[in-house]
């Protein structure tokens, strides 16, 4: 356990042999509330009443089921109704908007793919930016500011509407305009309010300004990154939709989209395009190149959820074939598989092959856009992710929030390289980070990582 952590180093959840104090001390040490989450999602009891949105206070617009099995739980735990349902309603709109959102890049990737488009733009940093970034950016702000009122919501994300509101980007702001009220048309598919009239371009352009939180040690807002992996998304492959809920610095919700993730995780691996064709030759009723899912997780749970991402016309019916997932259990470096960004420019991976090697980690890096990595871990499809940047590089805090909780959640373990918890509360940047960032399944591979990492860093270029 590192000594140097500022502030937060007693929030490690992790580290002390597996035992997650953040958890346990929140919920009072039982298992009652891990067993309460469950029965809401099995009894499908969180849902959205049939009031029109308009027409609801607060605690009408959402409802969670009395059953009296889960409210004898929930007096059984000792914590009030009010505190379980803590973030509730705010779980159950992320993972909505964020289907909305997923399917909303399906379509701009298929068309970015099937046609030479023009537009992709290069942003100042020269990385790219499209159509569905701000699009993305506009639909969730929208979503989030009418059901939980737009005064209350503060978003801190990626995009800003310079390059859209220029005079010679009209073509690209009206495509921008349409995708949006083409997939806020389909709210009520995800079980969410449409705009009673189509947004024009102020609307729109409005609610991507909307976020502009700065962040911060407190309060409450959302960091949102439209399109993660925006490379990979051009590319025709892996990307995520990244959406966190952060309070007095802590982040409380993580939910993240990854549409073209393969249900067969040896498919990662694999450029999607290859994994395109693939889906093309076999037969329709194949399920084993299906793809796309929605990883969520709310703080102190102890747990991580995924649902498939809804398809095609079907509606969105909650909890949505939601399943748990874990980490894995793979404790022997020989046996385990490390994710790294693809891009060399944003993760040295002459380093990361050096402490591979020193730790015993035998397997080819499996090299992937996005958050996916995150979500590779939580899932238990891989058990190390490393990120080291070149010096200068600061991380932001929509890159990592929502993987890093699910993954703490799944039962893993991330932190920077010196060991310390990655600090949310310093505004849009992972201010005081140490040289990198380490995702692990579990405790002993972490150690093992940490130590190699101070074993070479002073020997390496970085
Ligand atoms: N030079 C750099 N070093 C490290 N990370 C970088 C970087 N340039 C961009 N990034 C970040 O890396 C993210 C992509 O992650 P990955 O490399 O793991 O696919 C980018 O997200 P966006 O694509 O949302 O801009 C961006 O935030
Ligand atoms: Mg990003």
């Amino acid at each position: 356990m590192p000594l140097n952590c500022s502030s937060s180093a007693s929030r490690v959840p992790h580290i002390l042999g597996g035992l997650k104090t953040t958890a346990t001390t929140r919920v009072g040490g039982g298992g009652v509330l891990f067993n309460f989450f469950n029965k809401t999602h099995q009894n499908n009891s969180l849902c959205i009443a049939s009031l029109p949105l308009n027409k609801r206070n607060d605690s009408q617009r959402f409802c969670l089921s009395s059953s009296s099995s889960v409210m004898e739980g929930i007096k059984d735990s000792g914590f009030s109704t009010q505190e379980i349902e803590k973030y509730s309603k705010e779980l159950d709109i992320a993972v909505r908007a964020v289907q909305m959102a997923c399917s909303l890049c399906q379509k701009v990737q298929e068309s970015l793919i099937s046609k030479t488009n023009s537009q992709v733009q290069a942003k100042d940093d020269n990385s790219p930016v499209t159509v569905a970034d701000w699009s993305v950016q506009a639909t969730v702000s929208w979503i989030l500011s009418e059901t939980l009122g737009s005064r209350s919501v503060a978003i801190v994300a990626e995009e800003d509407v310079q390059t859209l509101s220029k005079p010679d980007s009209a073509g690209l702001l009206e495509a921008v305009v349409q995708t949006v009220n083409d997939c806020l048309a389909e709210a009520p598919r995800f079980g969410l309010k449409a705009p009673g009239t189509i947004l024009g371009s102020t609307e729109v352009l409005e609610a991507i300004s909307h976020c502009n939180s700065a962040g911060g040690p407190s309060g409450r807002f959302w960091a949102l990154d439209p399109v993660d992996g925006t490379l990979g998304f051009v590319r025709g492959d892996q990307y995520a939709v990244a959406l966190a809920l952060i309070e007095d610095g802590e982040v409380v919700l993580g939910v993240l989209g990854c549409p073209n993730y393969p249900m067969r995780k040896e498919w990662l691996s694999y450029h999607h395009r290859y994994h395109r064709i693939i889906s093309k030759l076999t037969p329709p009723t194949s399920e084993s190149w299906d793809k796309g899912c929605v990883i969520y997780a709310r703080r102190g749970s102890g747990e991580a959820w995924m649902q498939p991402l809804i398809q095609g016309h079907k509606k969105l019916v909650w909890p949505n074939s939601a399943t748990p997932v874990r980490v894995s259990t793979v404790e022997n470096p020989a046996l385990a598989t490390f994710c790294e960004p693809v891009e060399k420019a944003n993760s040295s991976h002459s380093f990361t092959a050096g402490l591979a090697h020193s730790v015993g980690l035998r397997k080819q890096p499996l090299r992937v856009y996005s958050m996916v990595k995150y979500a590779a871990i939580a899932r238990g499809d891989a058990e190390v992710f490393m990120k080291f940047a070149r010096a200068g590089y600061k991380e932001k805090i929509w890159d990592h929030a929502a993987g890093v909780l699910i993954i703490q959640e799944a039962g893993g373990v991330v932190t920077d390289a010196g060991g310390c918890p990655l600090n949310f509360s310093k505004g849009m940047y992972l201010e005081g980070l140490d040289r990198g960032i380490i995702a692990c399944a579990g405790v002993k591979l972490h150690e093992k990582i940490i130590k190699a990492v101070d074993a070479s860093w002073n020997s390496s270029s970085l």
